[in-house]
């Protein structure tokens, strides 16, 4: 198999394509400053959190109602600036119904946590941007089993805690269509001289301060998952998809191909698709009743 090049629109994320995987998956390192990283850490509010068994989260400005509607009200000023800015800088939801994100859901694992293979689902536009705060972590890229399927038969496939972790536990896919030719996909910023091809399952390294952005096949047609693990292992070029735009990837090679887990924060920025003011929601539900 193998993709032709993104027609997602997003072409000053150019420069930060990750190469040989199905569009699009961009890597900007160093999005934020280590000043701005600890200013957004300090003002997470330690009484949101939702605790499940592998990790803990909390979403803003609320969780979606169960039909996947989001009831509006303005993102917290910390989780707007400076990203957000920076996001309408680079375009990143240029595409989306509402032009910016409208949620953030904020995750934290700690060593040994993680997530288990899924997809954001139908609920969101097909964007994510994703700032990872704290400390580098793998997040493992795999195919879709069945794609074109629902994947559990619910509205998205997303794992908030009310669909929360069941939802895809699929078989592990053994397919091996997944090579992705490289020829077909050559960016600017694939440095030359590299022969790295990538098969799926594979893995994007996020650094702190990181932004991934995952968008159009990259969002629809495979799942990410985060293993719960203490150690991300065997970290080199040839195992992970974005070394060649990680900020500092010699804090690896020195460990020895290593990355000890320590506690990690992501904010997930997304467009929910819809969107019920305040007011239609009381009076639309006065109505049905
Ligand atoms: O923490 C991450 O990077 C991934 C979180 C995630 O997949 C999600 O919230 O849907
Ligand atoms: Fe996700």
């Amino acid at each position: 198999m193998s993709f032709a090049p993104s027609s997602d629109g997003l072409e000053a994320l150019r420069p930060f394509n990750i190469p040989h995987l199905p569009p699009s998956f961009y890597y900007i390192a160093n999005f934020i400053t280590p000043e701005e990283e600890a200013s957004i850490l300090q003002k997470i509010p330690a009484q949101r959190w939702v605790t499940l068994s592998h990790r803990r989260l909390q979403a803003h400005p609320s969780t979606l109602t169960p039909n996947n509607t989001l009831l509006a009200a303005p993102l917290p000023p910390y989780l707007v600036n400076p990203v957000v800015e920076r996001f309408k800088a680079l375009g990143v939801f240029k595409k989306t119904p509402h032009r910016a994100p409208n949620h953030v859901l904020i995750n934290e694992y700690q060593r040994r946590e993680g997530i288990m293979p899924h997809e954001d689902g139908s609920a969101y536009a097909e964007v994510v941007a994703t700032v990872s705060l704290g400390a580098p972590i793998c997040l493992e890229i795999s195919p879709k089993p069945g794609m074109g399927e629902k994947d559990d038969g619910s509205p998205s496939g997303h794992p908030e805690p009310a669909q929360a972790e069941v939802a895809n536990e699929e078989e592990p896919v053994t397919s091996n269509e997944d090579e992705y030719d490289s020829e077909a996909r050559t960016t600017p910023s694939q440095p030359h001289g590299s022969d790295a091809r990538y098969k799926l399952p594979t893995r994007i390294l996020q650094e702190s301060r990181s932004l991934l952005i995952t968008t159009s096949s990259a969002y629809t047609d495979l799942l990410h998952g985060i293993a719960p693990v203490d150690v991300d292992e065997d970290l080199s070029p040839d195992t992970i998809a974005n070394w060649y735009l990680l900020a500092e990837p010699y804090v690896f090679e020195e460990a020895g191909g290593k990355n000890e887990r320590a506690t990690r924060i992501s904010l997930t920025y997304r467009d929910v698709l819809k969107v019920s003011s305040a007011a239609s929601k009381v009076f639309g539900g006065m109505g049905k009743r």
